[in-house]
């Protein structure tokens, strides 16, 4: 009855009307805040970003790594001061450890090469592209997330491995077209405040929260520089020489106030020379001020600027010596950078340099006849068989429609597969940018 047939079929006791149809919230559907969708044409370019990163990691003979984007948190815990930590992306899992989002790839790195033991050969000249996190309270409205590209060479103790590292970032650059007029290196080494240190007696641990402190100097005044640096246990007359070194800006200089015996001048003078025989003099120049925020470097330490000032810093490394030991491993000598997807980005858009990335596909196939939507199947796939990229027209429309989709998607020919031509064994083919039309049998398709 119609009473049974509204409650379901039982008939009898009333029960309770069907629930409404409860209102359907719309989730949201932008990515959470700081992170980005890579839709086809974004995509594209990404792809073509990587792709130059990897090519130009495979020219150096680099091998590709990767690790897990969740680490333990452990792995991040530095007690230096640094911005890294502060913004680490930190959570306690379902199991009650403590995790983190990876927001750099050095860490994996070591913890990967302290895994692997004796049972890699030395050096290692390992490549990564990963995606690395931070939470930063979205009022600046910064990105959570980012891609970096990292190079490292692992058991090369001598300045040959900095020098190979730049020369592949000058060889990336120059693929994309930046030339040593848009951008420079400004390449230091941190033996110059160790050795500053050391000559105040300024005890060793304090090295990696001193530098952390001085690489804010462009950000924070002078004044809450000094007081940092006081408060971490630096003397007034560190201070002082600290800050007077910092402003050095050539070889010569640092020479006359360090002497020529110790470790950074002779580094630096190196590094200089192989950037004379590697071709890219141009692009580096010395200055004492750069520091870099990461803890753990212990020598070179260098970065990547556009040299109109407008942008962060492109990219950036430095030798890290002591960094396995920090994690109960046999410390090795090395060295690496990191380098983001984004500020490349930005500087490309500055310099007209981003690539047209079109969709590119040869084939667009279509039925004529929603009865020859197999056939039009097994020509694609013959097709695709000899490499060709195919485009296969799913449902039965109407060649306007069709001539449409070609358009859009740059398709290079039209296949139509039509009832006459196909009892007699061949399809019908347009080249779209000419117009030019003929017919070729099925064997023949290439
Ligand atoms: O370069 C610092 C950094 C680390 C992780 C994510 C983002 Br975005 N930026």
């Amino acid at each position: 009855t119609s009473e049974s047939a509204r409650n379901g079929g039982r008939s009898g006791a009333l029960s309770p009307p069907p629930p409404v149809s409860e209102e359907i919230q719309r989730i949201d559907v932008n990515p959470p805040k700081g992170t980005r969708d890579f839709p086809p044409e974004e995509m594209r370019l990404r792809n073509w970003l990587f792709n130059n990163f990897r090519e130009v990691s495979r020219l150096f003979g680099f091998e590709e790594v990767d690790y897990p984007v969740l680490e333990t948190e452990a792995l991040f815990i530095r007690k230096a001061g640094e911005e890294i930590r502060d913004q680490l992306y930190c959570f306690e899992d379902r199991g009650n450890r403590r995790v983190a989002l990876r927001p750099e790839l050095t860490p994996s790195l070591a913890r990967l090469v302290i895994q692997k033991g004796k049972s890699v050969s030395l050096p290692l000249k390992w490549f990564a592209v990963g995606q690395c996190w931070r939470y930063e309270r979205m009022t600046r409205g910064r990105r959570r997330e980012h891609y970096q590209w990292n190079m490292d060479i692992i058991g090369v103790p001598e300045v040959t491995a900095e020098a190979e590292l730049i020369s592949s970032i000058v060889t990336f650059f120059k693929r994309l077209g930046i030339t040593a007029s848009d951008v420079g290196f400004r390449v230091s080494s941190r033996k110059v405040l160790q050795e500053v240190l050391r000559c105040n007696s300024i005890p060793e641990n304090l090295f990696g929260k001193v530098c952390i402190i001085i690489d804010k100097i462009e950000k924070i005044p002078i004044d809450v520089i000094r007081g940092d640096l006081k408060s971490a246990g630096v003397s007034e007359e560190a201070i002082e020489q600290l800050l007077q070194v910092l402003s050095i800006k050539s070889l010569t200089e640092l020479e006359e106030i360090l002497g020529s015996a110790g470790e950074a001048i002779a580094d630096l003078k190196l590094l200089f020379s192989l950037a004379e025989k590697f071709g890219y003099s141009d692009w580096i120049q010395f200055d004492a001020s750069v520091v870099r925020g990461l803890a753990y470097y212990t020598g070179i330490v260098f970065e990547c600027f556009d040299r109109d000032g407008k942008l962060r810093a492109i990219c950036g490394g430095g030798r890290y010596d002591r960094l396995l030991s920090t994690f109960g491993g046999d410390d090795l000598p090395a060295c690496g950078f990191g380098f983001g997807d984004a500020v490349i980005v930005e500087l490309l858009k500055e310099k007209g340099l981003l690539p047209e990335v079109n969709l590119q596909v040869e084939n667009i196939v279509c039925a004529l006849d929603q009865n020859l939507q197999g056939a039009a199947a097994k020509v694609a796939t013959i097709l695709r068989g000899k490499g060709q990229t195919v485009d296969l027209v799913l449902e039965n429309k109407p060649l306007k429609w069709v001539f449409k989709r070609a358009a859009r998607i740059n398709a290079q020919r039209l296949i139509l597969v039509g009832n006459t031509e196909w009892e007699k064994g061949v399809v019908g083919v347009k080249i779209l940018s000419s117009g030019e039309q003929f017919e070729i049998k099925l064997d023949e398709l290439e």
